[in-house]
């Protein structure tokens, strides 16, 4: 990707401040629509770029933001007036640009965008007002004698006498007065009322808690960190330092020094759902709550949050990929931990990669962005090779931790029993652990019971009537479920095809099936699974971690969720039970992808004083991948990996845009993607791939065509798109959706 490429033209004219009244402005309404509507601004109102506004939309009431002038493409006779200003701070110039360079960027409306970041509504309204009560005279004397003094009035005002202006429960509280004592006191003048506004919820860090000691290689990072946030303008560091090495705490000065100036911060978490542990580190660190972003926080906790990041006083936000839209009025930071996260690609409306939004939002804002992981993507690591990243390194695990060592178990010659996935050596390994009081976990990035359900007597495979994607058996709930749209059946006694009574079979494993293996194998044993079925909420993932963390599990099954960043000190065995799994795809970043996730999932072991063993399943010992990660080689991987890239000119070489093309009828769907097709670009540098059936062709009841776009890295790609489809029509009812960066080939 090259946000930072890409950015470092001139895309923005300055827009200076103005204030206008009588005069026409645009605002943008954060709806998909072609961009901001002109207006005109009533007499004697005072309107600034970034005001949240109301505004006649057609027949509706609609808020928008104030985006800059007026273009002047409508008649000023046919201007409709603003209705008025909302009390919310104003959108900072910096937020407004991000949002049209994200809408350029990514090719969607700039509504869309701004909608983002407008996510609440309820937060545009005032909030309830606070009142509180103080002495009207400072002394509280009266000069009215005529005015009675019972004891509770007296209570009262001794009590104000020697308090800032208090609420009136805690005034009832402390005094024992009734609200009709105080009420009479405002009446007849001694006690004032008091409206202000209501206080934010997020309590400022805490910048005295002593750090932990950190290692010279630590403070070293540190140290660099810190002088990049110092230095005050964009930049963006890679924190690339071996699982266990002590990233966090090494970013949290970065953040200290931040915090230091006056400024927010954020920190972009790929799961936060699942981050207890993560969170608890930074409660100890600054003192205080974070203000959380993501889909679990309430509607009501929504509202203060945005509203406390508009007026500057959340310092700390910690947010999954959408925390970065958030309206911030003084962002002096962005760290996004786990940056090869996939996760961080939002992959429906504005298709993005937050990481890549994030290098954007640095760049704009002048700011430093820091980027953490273990195994970095090949894009952050062409960036570092490019010179415009900065990279810090930490190479060892913390204190006398040492990296797992990696060992292959070829199952060609160490086979599992029939309908069996552990083999003689894993199991041999398991026991030795658990004799040794120590804890294991096997890693199988399959939900349910079985991948495919199949008939033993006619071959009839159980298909998602509104997918390409066949149903995973889910035992345990007695149903098949679609991984794609959650289309849920019972599960059948006999086959729907022939009618053959329990002849149904189930291929393959999933983490329900191990666990079955793992029970009967080792049934004295504490066995938990741990996959998003079960372990969805932040409730969830507190209570397993503490459960882990207690050892009241010896052996934990799990899918990619236990993949990253988890701390378990007892934890010295991790079996990856299929390590060819993620290799079979074979998409663009199917070896990257599997690099990474087993490099973090080997990560898991040996993290306290005791080393960890990791054993890896292969039929295929010689797969380069396997080989990368026995070795604990990933320059070795990448640079092998680059050079592929290189030789076919994909990313980070060249660059990809992916369409897709969808809709409910087929032949609508087909027509509209082969005139598509036919308008396709030519030209030096540029390829056109499709239209293709994508490889789910039909999606929640949706036929589906791709096209896949290759161009060198000079070709501007989002004009070419742009161009292209401008030449095309297609029907309302088909789809076309533009994918920037693609990450998902399905
Ligand atoms: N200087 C230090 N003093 C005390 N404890 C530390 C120090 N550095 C790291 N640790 C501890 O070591 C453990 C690993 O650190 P951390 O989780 O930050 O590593 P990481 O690099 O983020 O690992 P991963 O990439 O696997 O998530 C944590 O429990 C952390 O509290
Ligand atoms: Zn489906």
């Amino acid at each position: 990707m090259s946000a930072a490429k890409a950015i470092s033209g001139n895309l923005f004219d300055d827009d200076p401040a103005f204030q206008v009244t009588g005069e026409t402005i645009s605002v943008l309404p954060p709806l998909p629509l072609a961009g901001p509507y002109d207006y005109l601004v009533p007499e004697g109102l005072n309107v600034q770029p970034g005001d949240f506004v109301e505004i006649p939309l057609g027949r509706q009431t609609q808020r928008g933001v104030v985006w800059g002038k007026a273009k002047g493409d409508v008649d000023p006779a046919k201007l409709r007036e603003i209705y008025g200003v909302l009390q919310v701070p104003p959108m900072a110039e910096v937020t407004r640009k991000f949002i049209d360079w994200v809408s350029a960027y990514t090719m969607s409306p700039q509504g869309a965008v701004l909608r983002m970041a407008m996510s609440v509504p309820d937060a545009l309204e005032p909030p309830k007002p606070v009142f509180r009560f103080t002495l009207a005279q400072p002394n509280g004397e009266s000069t009215d004698p005529g005015i009675r003094m019972t004891p509770p009035r007296k209570r009262v005002m001794a009590f104000l006498r020697d308090h800032p202006p208090m609420e009136q429960a805690d005034i009832m509280r402390e005094t024992g007065a009734g609200a009709s004592v105080i009420k009479g006191l405002v009446e007849v003048g001694i006690v004032r009322r008091l409206m202000v506004a209501p206080p934010s919820p997020f309590n400022p860090p805490d910048l005295d808690i002593p750090r932990p000691h950190l290692s010279e290689a630590q403070e070293h990072a540190a140290n660099e960190l810190c002088r990049k946030v110092a230095d005050d303008g964009f930049s963006v560091t890679l924190l690339d330092g071996v699982t266990g090495s002590g990233k966090t705490e090494v970013y949290f000065e970065a953040i200290r020094i931040a915090l230091e100036t006056g400024k927010q911060v954020v920190v972009l978490l790929p799961e936060i759902a699942l981050s207890a542990q993560w969170l608890q580190r930074f409660r100890d660190r600054f003192g205080v709550e974070p203000a959380l972003w993501h889909s679990e926080v309430g509607q009501a906790r929504r509202r203060e949050t945005w509203r406390a990041v508009a007026d500057g006083s959340a310092r700390l936000v910690v947010g999954a990929r959408s925390g970065l839209f958030l309206p911030y009025a003084n962002l002096g930071l962005i760290v996004v931990d786990e940056e090869h996260e996939h996760a961080f690609k939002q992959e429906d409306g504005v298709i993005y990669h937050a990481r890549d939004m994030a290098v954007a939002r640095g760049h704009i804002g002048a700011i430093p962005v820091i980027l953490a992981s273990a195994t970095p993507s090949l894009e952050t690591l062409a960036n570092v090779e490019a010179g415009r990243y900065g990279t810090v390194e930490l190479s060892e695990r913390h204190g006398v931790a040492v990296l797992p060592s990696v060992e292959i178990v070829d199952i060609r010659q160490d086979r599992p029993e029939r309908q069996r996935w552990i083999t003689p050596t894993l199991k041999k390994r398991l026991a030795e652990t658990f004799a040794a009081g120590e804890q294991a976990m096997l890693f199988l990035n399959r939900r349910g019971y079985a991948p495919l359900t199949l008939c033993r007597t006619c071959g009839h495979r159980f298909q998602c009537p509104n997918c390409t994607a066949w149903l995973v058996e889910h035992r345990a709930w007695g149903k098949l479920q679609c991984h794609h749209c959650g289309y849920t059946a019972k599960t059948p006694d006999t086959c729907p095809a022939c009618g053959a009574e329990e002849k149904l079979s189930a291929c393959g494993p999933g983490v329900e099936r191990l666990y079955e293996e793992a029970v009967e194998t080792f049934p004295q044993l504490r066995i938990e699974v741990a996959t998003s079925d079960n372990i969805a909420g932040p409730k969830a993932a507190a209570a397993l971690i503490d459960r882990v963390h207690n050892h009241e599990v010896d052996l934990l099954i799990g899918t990619q969720i236990l993949a990253k960043g988890y701390h378990f000190p007892m934890l010295t065995l991790v079996g990856v039970v299929d390590a060819d799994l993620g290799l079979a795809g074979g998409d663009l970043r199917a070896a990257e992808r599997s690099y990474q996730l087993m490099t973090q999932v080997a990560g898991r072991a040996g993290r306290g004083d005791r080393p960890g063993t990791v054993l890896l399943q292969t039929a295929d010992p010689s797969n380069r991948v396997i080989k990368a990660i026995a070795a604990g080689d990933r320059d070795a991987f990448n640079e092998v990996e680059l050079s592929q890239r290189l030789t076919h000119g994909m990313p980070p070489h060249g660059r990809l845009a992916a369409l897709i093309i969808s809709g409910k009828k087929e032949n609508e769907v087909d027509e509209a993607a082969w005139r598509i097709g036919r308008a396709a670009p030519r030209g030096d540098g540029i390829m056109v791939l499709g239209p293709a059936p994508a490889p789910l062709s039909l999606l929640r009841g949706r036929y589906r065509r791709r096209f896949l776009i290759r161009t060198d890295k000079q070709v501007r790609l989002q004009a070419m798109i742009h161009d292209w489809l401008a030449k095309v029509k297609t029907p309302s009812s088909v789809r076309v959706q533009i994918d920037i960066d693609p990450y998902s080939f399905m």
